[in-house]
């Protein structure tokens, strides 16, 4: 009963084909396109791929996205569908103001979190860090809550807002460095200590909340590699994040 798990992100669209619609499924095939192309994921990409039986997709890219690529989907006999962030799901609670309204991807990939949390032991309070096109710091307690979390830029859109809105800022991609002293390392340093100073500033914020117990941090998205070398704290990068909350509910809606 293979799943097809979708990720519309909003520079690129990520897909994964498991065995089966359950947390720890075997990976039988991923990819990943950028938006431009995802018109023509049916003739190549999924053309070989053998016909999975259910999908579940998060989308934060917008309706127009979503309907091209159900048009894709068209390709087998599938009900496309889409997680759209509730009050609570899969043993989580939504803290948002109004629930609806929490980007997919986040309440997604902190379900995937939660059941990484779970999976390793007794329930502590996890970070959850998605480093894409832009970024977000989760914050979960102890017994699942959803307290609220951070969007910033990401590091691209960093340096393209620095782009416009200077006159002199036209440079190479540089090092991180502790004192960077060239305009290119200065604005990559930047960027990055940008988002780290972030998450450390959202772990105290938890560990506060949280009697002193130190939170798992649990990072992921396609950026997450370069900068979590820069984390001055215990971590784990976890690329399938978004793809192990899509499992989880999916198994849960199953079990219902
Ligand atoms: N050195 C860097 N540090 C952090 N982020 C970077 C760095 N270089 C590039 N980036 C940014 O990381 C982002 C990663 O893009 P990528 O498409 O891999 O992420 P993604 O998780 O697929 O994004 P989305 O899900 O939003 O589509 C790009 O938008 C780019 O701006
Ligand atoms: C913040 C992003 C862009 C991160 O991908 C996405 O989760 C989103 O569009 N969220 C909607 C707004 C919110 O989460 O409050
Ligand atoms: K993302």
């Amino acid at each position: 009963m293979s799943f097809l798990a979708i990720d519309i992100g909003n520079t690129r669209l990520k897909w994964a084909q498991y065995a089966s619609p359950q947390p720890g499924a075997a990976l039988l095939a991923h990819g990943a396109v950028f938006l431009e192309t995802i018109d023509e994921l049916a003739e190549k990409e999924w053309r070989e791929l053998a016909p999975p039986h259910s999908m579940l997709g998060c989308v934060v890219a917008g309706e127009a996205v979503r309907r091209r690529v159900e048009e894709q989907l068209e390709l087998w006999d599938l009900t496309p569908r889409w997680v759209v962030s509730s009050p609570r799901e899969a043993g989580l609670v939504n803290g948002y103001d109004h629930p609806a309204r929490l980007g997919a991807d986040r309440w997604v990939a902190m379900i995937g979190a939660r059941g990484h949390v779970l999976a390793r032991g007794p329930a502590r309070p996890a970070l959850v860090v998605m480093i894409g096109t832009a970024v977000t710091v989760d914050a979960i307690d102890r017994e699942g809550h959803f307290l609220g979390g951070l969007i910033l830029p990401g590091h691209g859109i960093m340096l393209r807002a620095l782009e416009s809105g200077t006159a002199g800022l036209r440079v190479p991609t540089g090092e991180v460095m502790p004192f960077p002293a060239n305009t290119s390392d200065a604005l990559t340093s930047g960027g990055t200590y940008a988002i780290t100073g972030a998450i450390e500033r959202m772990r105290r914020h938890l560990r506060e909340r949280s009697q002193g117990e130190e939170p798992l941090v649990l990072i992921t998205g396609g950026a997450g590699w370069k900068v979590a070398p820069y984390l001055d704290m215990p971590h784990e990068l976890l690329e399938s994040l978004i793809f192990d909350g899509l499992l989880n509910i999916q198994s849960h809606r199953l079990a219902l």
